[in-house]
């Protein structure tokens, strides 16, 4: 199958790899000549994915239009916020059997909208040619090919099992889903509660204060999925609780890396320039926020890190506040 992915940044490098390793025929889009000619001309990408090799396999181009040209698969993976202006050249010119799928974890600042409807949008596609890639995916552990799985979402199945198929590999393994809402709002939730873990732990508190919080943000992830119709089932998955885990537990999650600076007291934008590359929760955090807010949906901890990133709430107030909240009881509910 002829696969191309949209971005040549980590996540776009590493699942051109997987492509190719599951034996597409695979070509990679960027911006940057210079990232374009390393990938096709060294197979590397020393820039996003330092010592690792590429697959042969995988060929890259500056080319927007030709690199969708007779592609059957098109992948999305550049910074949500700036997603819509990059599909926009190809609306109506991919081909007709063609299906999209979005890699992007985040929410479109000004719309509130997820990732695949902005792409379906964008490239005028129906629902049903438009998938979701989500998981406990870090691309740089993916791109050594260690062992993870992945949830596949799409309203059709059809389209699912063809991204699935696309993406098997001994390494990688795919998982179908229908819920598209409740996928793709759980991986960008999440990044929320994992800059929240990384204040904490930039804080230098405990175990106790980051389970604490993973657990208490896959209730606020699981609120608003269930306010915005999508399934309980997806939650405890491996888009929910799996992406959410490796997210909070890892050095490599940019957005954990970036909530560390601001926990050790770091501004904003000296923290963003430390952390480098996409960390997510920075943008959809006012979105993911503003969506709760207009569903009448409590979400305490992302609220809590709004109010550090942009009311200047200090950050060694967060954890006083969320504490001081009235005692209720556990169970899930809005
Ligand atoms: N890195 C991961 O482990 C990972 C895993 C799963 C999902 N994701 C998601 O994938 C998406 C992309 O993340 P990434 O890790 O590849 O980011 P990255 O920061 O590594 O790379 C971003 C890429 O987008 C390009 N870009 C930036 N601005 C652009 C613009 N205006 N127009 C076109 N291209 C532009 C950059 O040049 C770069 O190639 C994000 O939504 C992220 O949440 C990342
Ligand atoms: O580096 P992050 O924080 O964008 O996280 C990467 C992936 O989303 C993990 O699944």
């Amino acid at each position: 199958m002829r696969a191309t992915v949209l971005g040549t940044g980590s996540w776009g490098t590493t699942f051109a790899a997987v492509l190719a390793d599951a034996g597409c025929d695979v070509t990679v889009w960027g911006r940057s000549e210079a990232v374009v000619r390393q990938i096709r001309d060294q197979h590397r990408n020393e820039a996003y994915l330092p010592g690792i090799d590429l697959p042969r396999g995988v060929t890259a181009t500056t080319d927007l239009g030709a690199a969708v040209a007779d592609a059957r698969l098109v992948a999305v993976a550049v910074p949500s916020q700036v997603a819509r202006a990059t599909l926009a050249p190809l609306a109506g010119s991919l081909r007709s059997d063609a299906v999209a799928v979005s890699l992007m974890k985040g929410v479109e600042l000004g719309t509130d909208r997820r990732m695949s409807e902005v792409v379906a949008a964008a490239l005028g596609l129906p629902d049903e040619r438009v998938a979701v890639v989500s998981g406990p995916n870090l691309a740089r552990e993916i791109a050594r090919r260690q062992p993870t799985a992945t949830v596949v979402a799409s309203t059709s199945d059809e389209t699912a099992r063809l991204v699935a198929g696309a993406i098997a590999s001994s390494y990688f393994r795919p998982y179908t889903n229908p819920d598209v809402v409740g996928v793709e709002l759980c991986g960008a939730v999440k990044n929320v509660i994992a800059l929240a873990v990384g204040i904490s732990q930039g804080r230098g508190l405990g175990y106790n204060t980051m389970a604490t919080v993973i657990t208490r943000g896959l209730v606020e992830i699981t609120r608003l999925g269930l306010a915005l119709g999508a399934a309980p089932e997806t939650f405890p998955g491996l888009a929910g609780m799996g992406d959410l885990m490796a997210t909070c537990a890892s050095p490599d999650s940019r957005n954990h890396t970036l909530g560390g600076h601001i926990g050790r007291g770091m501004g904003l934008d000296e923290a963003i320039a430390a952390t480098g590359g996409t960390a997510e929760a920075v943008k959809s955090c006012r979105p993911v926020l503003e969506l709760a807010q207009r569903l009448d949906v409590e979400m305490p901890i992302t609220e809590a890190v709004v109010k550090v990133l942009y009311e200047g709430l200090p950050v060694d107030q967060l954890a006083p506040m969320l504490l001081a909240r009235p005692h209720r009881a556990e169970a899930v509910r809005r």
